[in-house]
C-alpha cells in the first residue's frame, strides 16, 4: 500500500493455514519482535487460526494480525463459521478471503468472495482477495483469462486501495517449491494492475498485488524485483521468525 509520499511500501502477510496452538503464541511474539526491526520500509502481518487471533493481539497489540477467512453475513444460523466482525471483536485488522485451498476445498465461488470482502470491509478490516490458477488452466494456455476473470468478479465495486490488496497465488506453486518464470509473474502482475486501473482509475495504481506460493528467503529477492509485485503472501515460509526474516529483510531491500 502506498504511504504518505505516495511510494508502494512492500506488504509482507504470513498465512498460519491451519497450523498454531496456544504453544506457538511464543513465536508468534518472535515474528512480531522481527518484524518491527524492518518496519520502516515494510508493512507486515500474520494472519492467523481464528482461534489464535484474541489472544494473539492481547499479547502483540501493536503487530498487524488477520483472519484466514470470513463469511459474508455478520451473524446467524451458519455453524462452524466465523463472521468479519467476530474477526474485528477479537482484534483482527484484516483477513484473507478467496484462497485457493478454500476456492477449491469449500467451493467458493467469485460471487462468494465479493461478498465475503464486502462484509470484511463493512466489518472495518483491511483485506486480500486471493486469485491464482491451476496447473491444467496454465498448460492449457488459460491463465491470464482465468485470474482476470476472478479478479474481476471477486473485487467489489467500491473496492481502494486503503483496503483491498491482490494476492496473485499460481495453485501448483503453493507449497511446492516450484515458483513460476520471471516473465510470467511480470504479465500476470502487470495484467492484475491494467485492470485494476482501468477499473478504478488512479487509485488502482495504489493497490499492492502480492505474489504467493512458495516464496522463501532465496527467492524473495528475486519475485520482489519484478514489476508490480508490492510484496507476498507467505505460507510454510512463515511459520518461523527465521525463514520469515529473509524475507523482510529482501522486502526491506527492494523498497
Ligand atoms: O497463503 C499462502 C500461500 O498459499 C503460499 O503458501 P506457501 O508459501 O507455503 O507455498
Amino acid at each position: 500500500m502506498p504511504n504518505r509520499s505516495g511510494i508502494m511500501r512492500k506488504f509482507i502477510v504470513g498465512n498460519w493455514k491451519m497450523n498454531g496452538t496456544s504453544s506457538d503464541l511464543s513465536e508468534i511474539e518472535a515474528i512480531a519482535t522481527m518484524s518491527a526491526n524492518y518496519k520502516t520500509s515494510v508493512d507486515s502481518a500474520l494472519c492467523l487460526p481464528a482461534t489464535l487471533i484474541d489472544r494473539a493481539t492481547s499479547l502483540l497489540p501493536a503487530f498487524t494480525l488477520g483472519g484466514q477467512d470470513c463469511h459474508m453475513q455478520v451473524s446467524g444460523a451458519h455453524t462452524g463459521c466465523v463472521s468479519a466482525a467476530m474477526l474485528a471483536d477479537a482484534g483482527a485488522t484484516l483477513t484473507l478471503v478467496g484462497h485457493s485451498e478454500r476456492r477449491a476445498g469449500q467451493n467458493e465461488s467469485d460471487a462468494d468472495i465479493r461478498g465475503k470482502a464486502a462484509a470484511a470491509h463493512v466489518a472495518g478490516l483491511k483485506v486480500i482477495i486471493c486469485v491464482g490458477e491451476t496447473l491444467e488452466e496454465r498448460d492449457a494456455g488459460k491463465a491470464l483469462d482465468i485470474v482476470l476473470d476472478q479478479v474481476q468478479k471477486s473485487v467489489p465495486d467500491n473496492a481502494a486501495s486503503d483496503w483491498l490488496s491482490i494476492a496473485y497465488e499460481p495453485v501448483w506453486a503453493i507449497g511446492t517449491g516450484r515458483i513460476p518464470e520471471d516473465s510470467d509473474v511480470a504479465e500476470m502482475h502487470g495484467a492484475i494492475r491494467e485492470q485494476l486501473v482501468a477499473r478504478f482509475g488512479i487509485d488502482g495504481e495504489s493497490m499492492s498485488i502480492l505474489y504467493g506460493g512458495s516464496m522463501n528467503g532465496d527467492n524473495a529477492a528475486m519475485l520482489m524485483a519484478i514489476p508490480n509485485v508490492d510484496g507476498g503472501l507467505i505460507g510454510g515460509a512463515s511459520l518461523t521468525a527465521a525463514k520469515f526474516e529473509p524475507i523482510l529483510a529482501a522486502a526491506a531491500k527492494s523498497a
